[in-house]
């Protein structure tokens, strides 16, 4: 095992940057996701969170900067990283026609896992998920939520040491969402390390412990979520930052009032 392996972060970002045209989408994002952290990333719609995460898990290519996980370069050494990494992207492409318990035997055996691992995890994770009477449904008949879990499920098939999760609780129930926050805790718990991208403040103030606030593109705020709060909620924070209260109620859009 590398020095880098065994100290360095989980996920460390150089630099990353994307454009689409002359629209700047991710402008040279730093980020270290020490190991064993719950990893919060927040930002308003379009602040470059899935680019910025679709380019550190190799599913979409910077135009510059690198990704290492756990020292391994994303780009360069795409087969050892991936094989560290779970990632659930945003919009996630399923084979539409297979059942949940199909998509994880075909995932896991094109990882080349071993029929009977693959078969034993599959049960228990669509147990732990609450999949298991969707275990003969087709996933083109799946709701969103349950799309987001057997999406996860498929990020953790093979046992990675760092997951990447791009909005994991959007359009999970509450009872599903403990489920997936438990099991995530543990993953924490067992030595893992999770980066989440959300929305939702108080989901990453209950879940993280260390948080990244990102605007227009750049990563305006980081590190322990303690030290990025500074007392105060984050919510308060993410507002002071990214600019919000926008002035509705100053005669815009009167024509809802009663
Ligand atoms: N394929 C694309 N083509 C053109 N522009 C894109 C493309 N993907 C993203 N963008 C633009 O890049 C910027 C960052 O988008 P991104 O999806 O990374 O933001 P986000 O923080 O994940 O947003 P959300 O919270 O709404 O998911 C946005 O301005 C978006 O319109």
């Amino acid at each position: 095992m590398s020095e880098h392996t065994q100290r360095g972060p989980a996920l460390e970002i150089r630099g990353l940057s994307k454009r689409y045209g002359d629209k700047v989408a991710v402008a040279g994002v730093d980020l270290d996701v020490p190991q064993g952290s719950f990893f919060g990333l927040v930002g308003q719609n379009g602040a470059g969170k899935t680019t910025t995460l679709s380019m550190a898990t190799g599913l979409l290519r910077p135009d510059g900067g690198t990704a290492r996980i756990f020292g391994a370069d994303v780009w360069g050494e795409p087969q050892r990283a991936k094989a560290l990494v779970g990632v659930l992207p945003d919009g996630l492409a399923m084979p539409e026609r297979l059942t949940g318990r199909e998509v994880l035997t075909y995932l896991g055996r094109l990882r080349g896992m071993p029929k009977d691992v693959v078969a034993g995890r599959a049960d228990e994770l669509l147990r732990v998920l609450e999949l298991d009477e969707a275990e003969s449904t087709l996933v083109i008949e799946y709701s969103t939520g349950m799309r987001k879990k057997i999406g996860l499920a498929t990020a953790l098939l093979h046992g990675p040491r760092l997951l990447v999760l791009d909005e994991p609780f959007e359009a999970v129930d509450p009872v599903s969402a403990a489920a997936i926050k438990g099991m995530l805790r543990g993953f924490v718990a067992g030595g893992g390390s999770v980066v989440l991208s959300s929305h939702v403040m108080a989901l990453v103030e209950q879940l993280c412990d260390h948080v990244a606030v990102v605007d227009r593109g750049a990563v305006v705020a980081a590190g322990t979520l303690d030290a990025v709060r500074d007392g105060r909620s984050l919510e308060e924070v993410f507002v002071g930052l990214v600019g919000g209260e926008r002035a509705v109620m100053k005669g815009e859009l009167s024509w809802l009032s009663r």
